[in-house]
Formats: structure tokens, sequence, C-alpha cells
């Protein structure tokens, strides 16, 4: 079942302050207010795996076209996180992960993807705490390929991620799909090389194992 979801919401909150989100569902589908809108949209797809379990089916898409190389968005509303299926790598150390607290969460990763999270800047607290202390820089953008309107946003995981908590058998239908996606750690050098963006911390983990 697939449920493409409108936008109608033009906030968004201050830098500084935290605004909680609440993971849309299928069933919730109604009360579902996109965090970008106009710009990002998801699609809530139902999916039941064999064992019942329900799967993480669903994803984001533009609502309009973006440029090739272009920002998408600033990274805001950020906290820090442990490592889990939602939380993205911004270093090299055990706790730096934080949680999108937005629609970004429904980010697909893909071994061709069209968008990566240029988290370059170093934070200035080695653990930031509060969406403030998380560097303005931090971005989404485009890659080579750009995006039209409709189409699917994804980001190869492994260019922020070293050792996933949940890997998964990849079904982005590339045909240099990896397969099994677990993290920078699990794949090589020469694959990581071919890819157009890898965030530093994942270059510096490669470079020391
Ligand atoms: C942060 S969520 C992305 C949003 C997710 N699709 C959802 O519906 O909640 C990450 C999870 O999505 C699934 N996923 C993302 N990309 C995938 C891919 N290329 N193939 C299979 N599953 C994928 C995996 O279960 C992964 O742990």
């Amino acid at each position: 079942m697939t449920i493409a979801l409108g936008s109608d919401r033009t906030s968004t909150s201050p830098a500084d302050t935290y605004t909680p989100y609440k993971k849309p569902t299928p069933e919730l589908a109604s009360s579902y207010r996109p965090t970008h809108p106009g710009l990002l949209k998801v699609v809530l797809e139902k999916g039941q795996g064999d064992d019942g379990e329900d799967t993480y089916s669903s994803y984001l898409v533009a609502e309009q076209d973006i440029a090739p190389h272009s920002t998408i968005c600033q990274l805001r509303n950020l906290t820090s996180g442990v490592k889990a299926y939602s939380s993205v790598q911004y270093g090299s150390g055990a706790d730096d992960h934080f949680e999108l607290n937005s629609d970004l969460l429904f980010i697909n990763h893909s071994c061709e993807p069209n968008v990566f999270f240029d988290l370059t800047e170093r934070p200035a607290r080695s653990t930031p705490r509060q969406p403030a202390d998380f560097p303005s820089s931090w971005k989404l953008k485009t890659l080579s390929k750009g995006i039209k309107k409709g189409e699917t946003l994804t980001f190869f995981y492994p260019s922020t991620e070293w050792d996933m908590g949940v890997p998964f058998d990849c079904l982005c239908g590339s045909e240099k799909c990896l397969g099994k996606i677990g993290g920078a750690k699990h794949v090589s050098s020469d694959v990581l090389d071919k890819q157009e963006f890898i965030n530093q911390h994942i270059k510096d983990l490669k470079a020391q194992a």
C-alpha cells in the first residue's frame, strides 16, 4: 500500500531550539506534517516481513527539481544519540552519532546515491548536546546527478557510518549494489574511493584500519 503525502506547512524551528519529531507511520498519515514542506515529502509504505514484523519501506521524495552539487537544506534540530538504525555518525568516536529529528530520517541507502550529508566541519564541543552545538555548515547536498521532482532521495550509508548497529540486505537495485550494508568498515577502500563523497571521519577510520 502506498500513501503519498502532500505538504502544506511552511514553518521551521530556530536553529538553537529542539522540536520533538514524531516519526509518521501509515496509520498516522492523516496527521503527518512535513518538516521540509514544498521541498521534501515522506511516502509511507506499509509492509510486513515474513515474520510479521513491520518493514522499513517508507522513503523520502523531492517535491521540486534540485540542481546538481547544490544544498538541499541545512541540518537542524539535531540531538546527540546512540548508534541506532535511525542515527547518523559524524565522527570517529564511539559516541559520535546524532538523530536527525526530521523527515530526513526517511532517506534510504543506495549504492548509487543522489545526495550526501556534508559533515566536514568538526563540532566545537567534543560531544554536542544541543541543536546549537552542531555546526551550522552541516548540510544535505545533491551529488552530480541532481534530483528531479518526484525522485527518491538516497545516500550512501557508509559515507557516514563505520560499523552499523543494524546491517541490512540492500534493495537499491543498482547494478553496482554491494549487497549487505553494514558500514564502511565492511567496504573495501577501492569501492569507497569510487563514491563521489565520503566524510572525512570515515576516511580517517579507513586509514587507521
Ligand atoms: C533510517 S531508516 C530509513 C527509512 C526507512 N526506510 C523507514 O521506512 O523507516 C534505515 C532503514 O531503512 C532500511 N533501508 C534503507 N535503505 C535500504 C536499502 N537500500 N535496502 C533495504 N533496506 C533499506 C533499513 O531497514 C535501514 O535500517
